[in-house]
C-alpha cells in the first residue's frame, strides 16, 4: 500500500512536469504558515511566564501582541499564496494530463478503446481528473500545513518540558488507533464504491443513448429498473462505509479534544511534586491539550487520499494501454491481402470469428463482401484497418504488413464510412473538414460529388448550420452523405464502407448511389454489403462464411459456386420484382 502512495504521488509530480515548481512552492509556503501555527503558543507563554514572575509590563504585552499579530497575518498571508500556487500548478497538471490522455487515446487502436466501457473513461476523463486537482490544490498543501503546525508546537514543547510534551501525545496515539480502525479494509468499500460511480456513469449514458427506444417500446418505468438498482447498490456501498466510518470518526474527533484528560492529573501531578513551575504547568493545561485539534482535518485529507490514488491509478491505466508508434511509411501501392488470418476478440478469445481466412483484393479494386450477420465481415474490415492485430498469419497493404506500417499514416490513408454517423456540435462545415483546414469552396466541392450541398444551402445558415440540436432533424439519408462528403474531402486512396447505404430510402437511394460512386472513383474499395444493391458497383464479390472468405470472384460466378449467394441473391431479386396485391386488385 505505501509503495503505492508513493509511486503515485511521484507519478503526479512527474505528469506536472515543470509545473511542478509551482507545487513546490506552494508547499514551503503551507511550511512556513504552518510554522507560524507556533508563534502564536509561544506569545502567550510569555505573557503567562511574565505574570508569573511579576515581571508583566505594557511592553511586554505590546510585544507579544504584535508578534501575535504579525504571526497571524503571515500565516493568513503565505497561506492564501500557497493555494494560489498549488491552484496554479493543479490546473497546468490537469491540462497535461488530459491532453495526455486524449493524445494517447488518439493512439490506441480503435478496437481496444472499443472494448472499453465508455462510462469508465467518462468517469476517469471527468470525476478522477478532476480529484488530482483536489489532491494538488488543496490537500497537498493543506497535508503539510496541518501538520508542520502541531510538530513545530510539540518541538516547543519539548523545549520547554520534556515528559509533559510526551504526555501532550497520548491523543494523539489513540487518535491514530481509531484512523487504523476506520481505515483497515477500506481500500477495498472504497474499490467497490468507485466501481459502482463507474456504473451509475455507464448506465445513465445507456439511459440516455437508448431513450428512443426506450420510449418506443413504450417500456416506460421498467426501463428505469437498471438504473435504479444501480442506484440502490451505490445507496447501499455508501450507507456502509458510513456505518464503517461513522462510529470510529465520532471517537477520532473526541479523543483528539481530549488532552485535559491527561494533562490536568499528570500535570497536576508534576505541580504538586514541585518539578513543575505555575506558568509551565498553564502552558500546558491551556496549549499542551488543544494543539491536536489542528491535525483533525487530517482524517479528511487521509479519506480523500485513498480517492486521490485510486484516480492516479485509473489515469495510469488508461496511458498504459499499448499504443502503436513509429513504423514505415504507407505503400504507394494499395493492394490488398489477408494471408491465413485468425482472429478472435480479446474480449471472447474462445470463440474464433476467423480462422485461416485469405483474401486477395487488387489495386484499384472493388470488392464487396457478403455473408450471414455474424459471419465476420466488419471484423475483416477492421483487421485490414488495424483496429486490432492478428492472432496469426498476417494482412498486407501493398505487400507490406500492415503491423509494421506508421500507425498514423494508416489513418489517414484508409476511409471509413460506417452505417451510423457521427456529427459533432458543431456548424455543417467543421463536421464535413473535420478539424483539417480545407477551405468552404473545398468542402463544398465535396458536398456537391455527396449530393448533399443543395439540401445545406438550404438550411437556416447553410454551411454555418449548427449541427448539435438541429443535428436530429437530419436523415439517416442525410448524416449518411455528409459521412460520405468528409470521405471525399479526405481522399484517402484506400476505402471502407460498412453498410454506408443502410440508410438509403428509395428517395435518396439514387442521391446515394450517386454519391458512392463518386466516392470509389479511383479508390481500392471494400464494402460490407447487406443489400445486394450495393453490390453494382463492385468489380469482385467476396463471400464471408464459416470463419473464412469461403469464395470469391465476379457475380456469375459466386452465384455458380456459392449455395449462400444463390439463396441469398434469388430472395433479394424476388423482392426486387414483388408487386403487392391488395383485397380490391393489383396496386
Ligand atoms: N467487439 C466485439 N467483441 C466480441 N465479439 C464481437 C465483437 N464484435 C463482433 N463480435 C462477434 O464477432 C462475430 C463477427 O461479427 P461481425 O460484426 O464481424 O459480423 P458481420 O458479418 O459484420 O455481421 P453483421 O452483418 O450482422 O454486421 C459475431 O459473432 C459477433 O458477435
Amino acid at each position: 500500500m505505501m509503495k503505492k502512495k508513493e509511486s503515485s504521488v511521484h507519478l503526479l509530480l512527474k505528469w506536472a512536469g515543470k509545473d511542478k515548481y509551482y507545487l513546490y512552492l506552494s508547499i514551503l509556503c503551507s511550511l512556513i504558515s504552518g510554522l507560524c501555527t507556533m508563534i502564536p503558543y509561544y506569545g502567550v507563554y510569555q505573557v503567562i511566564t511574565a505574570i508569573y514572575q511579576y515581571s508583566c509590563t505594557k511592553e511586554v504585552l505590546f510585544h507579544n501582541s504584535i508578534l501575535i499579530f504579525v504571526s497571524i497575518v503571515l500565516r493568513f498571508v503565505l497561506f492564501g499564496c500557497s493555494g494560489g500556487l498549488s491552484h496554479k500548478g493543479a490546473y497546468r497538471t490537469l491540462y497535461k494530463v488530459r491532453c495526455m490522455i486524449i493524445d494517447h487515446m488518439a493512439k490506441v487502436p480503435l478496437g481496444v478503446l472499443s472494448e472499453h466501457n465508455s462510462g469508465a473513461i467518462k468517469t476517469i476523463l471527468n470525476e478522477d481528473i478532476e480529484k488530482l486537482e483536489l489532491f494538488l490544490a488543496h490537500h497537498l498543501p493543506e497535508l503539510i500545513y496541518y501538520m508542520c503546525g502541531p510538530i513545530a508546537v510539540f518541538l516547543y514543547l519539548c523545549f520547554v518540558n520534556l515528559p509533559l510534551a510526551l504526555v501532550s501525545l497520548i491523543p494523539l496515539i489513540l487518535a491514530m488507533a481509531v484512523m487504523g480502525v476506520m481505515f483497515s479494509g477500506m481500500s477495498k468499500v472504497l474499490e467497490d464504491a468507485n466501481q459502482s460511480l463507474v456504473n451509475l456513469n455507464s448506465v445513465i449514458i445507456e439511459y440516455i443513448s437508448g431513450m428512443k427506444v426506450i420510449k418506443a417500446f413504450h417500456m416506460g418505468s421498467n426501463s428505469f429498473i437498471k438504473y435504479k438498482n444501480t442506484i440502490e447498490e451505490e445507496n447501499k456501498i455508501w450507507n456502509k462505509i458510513s456505518k464503517k466510518m461513522g462510529p470510529p470518526y465520532a471517537a477520532y474527533i473526541v479523543i483528539t479534544e481530549c488532552g485535559l484528560l491527561f494533562m490536568v492529573p499528570i500535570g497536576g501531578f508534576f505541580f504538586l511534586q514541585g518539578s513543575l513551575s505555575l506558568n509551565v504547568l498553564l502552558l500546558f493545561l491551556f496549549i499542551g491539550s488543544l494543539y491536536l485539534t489542528e491535525l483533525r482535518p487530517l482524517q479528511e485529507l487521509g479519506s480523500n487520499f485513498a480517492k486521490v490514488l485510486h484516480a492516479v491509478i485509473k489515469t495510469k491505466e488508461i496511458l498504459d494501454i499499448p499504443i502503436f508508434e513509429g513504423g514505415d511509411d504507407f505503400p504507394k501501392r494499395h493492394a490488398i491481402s489477408l494471408n491465413n488470418v485468425c482472429f478472435a476478440y480479446p474480449s471472447n478469445e474462445k470463440e474464433p470469428v476467423l480462422i485461416n481466412c485469405n483474401l486477395e483484393i487488387n489495386h484499384g479494386e472493388k470488392v464487396a463482401l457478403v455473408g450471414k450477420s455474424g459471419a465476420g465481415k466488419s471484423t475483416i474490415i477492421q483487421l485490414i484497418a488495424r483496429f486490432y492485430d492478428t492472432e496469426k498469419g498476417s494482412i498486407t497493404i501493398g505487400g507490406m504488413d500492415v503491423q509494421k506500417l506508421n500507425y498514423e499514416q494508416i489513418l489517414e490513408n484508409v476511409s471509413i464510412v460506417f452505417q451510423k454517423t457521427f456529427l459533432t456540435r458543431d456548424s455543417v462545415f467543421e463536421n464535413i473538414r473535420m478539424g483539417t483546414q480545407a477551405t468552404l469552396t473545398q468542402v463544398r466541392e465535396a458536398a456537391k460529388k455527396a449530393q448533399i450541398d443543395s439540401f445545406i444551402m438550404s438550411l437556416p445558415n447553410g454551411y454555418e448550420t449548427k449541427v448539435g440540436s438541429y443535428g436530429t432533424r437530419f436523415s439517416g439519408g442525410e448524416k449518411q452523405r455528409i459521412a460520405i462528403a468528409r470521405a471525399i474531402l479526405k481522399n484517402a486512396p484506400i476505402l471502407i464502407l460498412d453498410e454506408a447505404t443502410s440508410a438509403a430510402d428509395p428517395e435518396n437511394q439514387v442521391e446515394i448511389d450517386k454519391a458512392i460512386q463518386n466516392l470509389c472513383e479511383g479508390k481500392t474499395v471494400i464494402i460490407v454489403a447487406h443489400r445486394l444493391s450495393a453490390l453494382k458497383i463492385c468489380d469482385r464479390i467476396a463471400v464471408v462464411e464459416n470463419h473464412a472468405v469461403s469464395c470469391i470472384g465476379c457475380h456469375e460466378d459466386v452465384l455458380k459456386e456459392s449455395a449462400y449467394y444463390k439463396a441469398a441473391w434469388e430472395s433479394f431479386y424476388k423482392a426486387r420484382t414483388f408487386v403487392y396485391q391488395m383485397k380490391g386488385g393489383l396496386v
